[in-house]
């Protein structure tokens, strides 16, 4: 049995080591007290008035679910107080979120992606909210979106929470990656476990496989290679799991190993792919590689790109060294 250490007191501890200041932590704390209220509001499943659809679209173009939109107001009310951030960025929101002028100006930017896995709301499928805190570059002046186009090398910390079976919160402050889960019945967050290390290899892989006919050549043979098992190249049988939501299929792997391909393909190429960049491939990235993982959109290092645009969309190759090494070679291979 775990020595039960909540989240407040973990953070208070690795304060006192120096791994990270006092608004860091009140802003990590503030995020994973939104993330309780959602995981109890979508406890509550149809009588919350969760399910359905809100009937407007994002920036993006997106259908917004009614959950996307809750989870949005939530998160952005429960930071809109100051004092540890300047600014957020919100998958949901078509530009950046000022703290409003009467509260202090604090030195983070908050990105988050509220709800994620939006297509599995309504079939009580594990969905979660993946976020992001970069340093503010001009604490003097008036935040800018030029001011959240970091590289996610930047990002200071990064996590997800995961509304499953068990609500969890995994993150990581440049320490490794640390996992809390949710207590309901004393209404906080405890260490489950300290650290999480992604194997090195893996019999696992998630790919949404209904868009083989879209692949790009690398991806075609890597996944190929896989689904031939014992009598292809690879001379071992591969298992596959695709979930739908990121967080989810993220969480396995950061469990158990994998690797999780949401490639750039054809159908996506115009856009720059589906998943996007600030919000979802950086965050997961800093995670993996604390993790000792790899994260790749085939060609760059995730963690190096210079995002262009806020919603900015990319290619994503995450999960277990060796198999994401391997992706990129062939990436490496095929084009020259
Ligand atoms: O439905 P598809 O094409 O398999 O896409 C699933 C992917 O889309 C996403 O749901 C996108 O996230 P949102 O729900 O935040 O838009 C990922 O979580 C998931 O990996
Ligand atoms: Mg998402
Ligand atoms: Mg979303």
């Amino acid at each position: 049995m775990l020595e039960r250490i909540s989240l407040s007191q973990f953070l208070i501890e690795a304060q006192r080591e120096g791994k990270l200041d006092a608004n860091l932590r009140l802003l990590i704390e503030v995020v994973a007290r939104a993330a309780k209220a959602l995981a109890v509001t979508i406890g509550k499943g149809s009588f919350a008035g969760i399910h359905g659809e809100a009937g407007s679209h994002n920036i993006q173009g997106e259908a917004q679910k009614k959950l996307d939109v809750i989870a949005n107001e939530l998160l952005l009310q429960a930071n809109a107080w100051g004092g540890h951030l300047a600014a957020m960025a919100s998958e949901e929101e078509e530009t950046i979120c000022l703290i409003p002028e009467r509260y202090p100006r604090g030195g983070y930017l908050l990105l988050f992606d509220p709800l994620d896995g939006s297509s599995n709301i309504d079939v009580n499928i594990s969905v979660g909210t993946i976020f992001s805190v970069l340093q503010n570059p001009r604490p003097e002046g008036c935040p800018t979106e030029a001011d959240f186009l970091q590289p996610g090398k930047q990002q200071v910390a990064a996590g997800y929470a995961i509304y499953g079976p068990t609500a969890q919160l995994v993150l990581s402050f440049g320490h490794g990656v640390h996992e809390f889960t949710l207590d309901r019945e004393f209404g906080a967050w405890f260490l489950s476990k300290p650290t999480i290390t992604i194997p090195e290899e893996t019999a696992e892989f998630a790919i949404n496989a209904s868009n083989r006919r879209h692949w790009f050549p690398p991806v075609t043979r890597y996944i190929d290679e896989l689904l031939a098992g014992k009598e292809g190249p690879r001379g071992r049988d591969f298992n596959m799991r695709w979930v739908g939501s990121m967080v989810a299929d993220m969480h396995r792997i950061l469990t158990r190993g994998g690797i999780f391909l949401y490639p750039v393909d054809r159908k996506t190429q115009a856009k720059g792919g589906k998943l996007r960049l600030l919000y979802e491939a950086n965050p997961m990235a800093f995670l993996v590689e604390q993790a000792g993982g790899m994260g790749t959109d085939g060609e760059r290092r995730l963690l190096e790109i210079v995002p262009e645009r806020l919603h900015q969309r990319v290619g994503v190759v995450l999960g277990s060294k060796a198999e994401v090494e391997r992706v990129a070679q062939y990436h490496r291979e095929m084009r020259s």
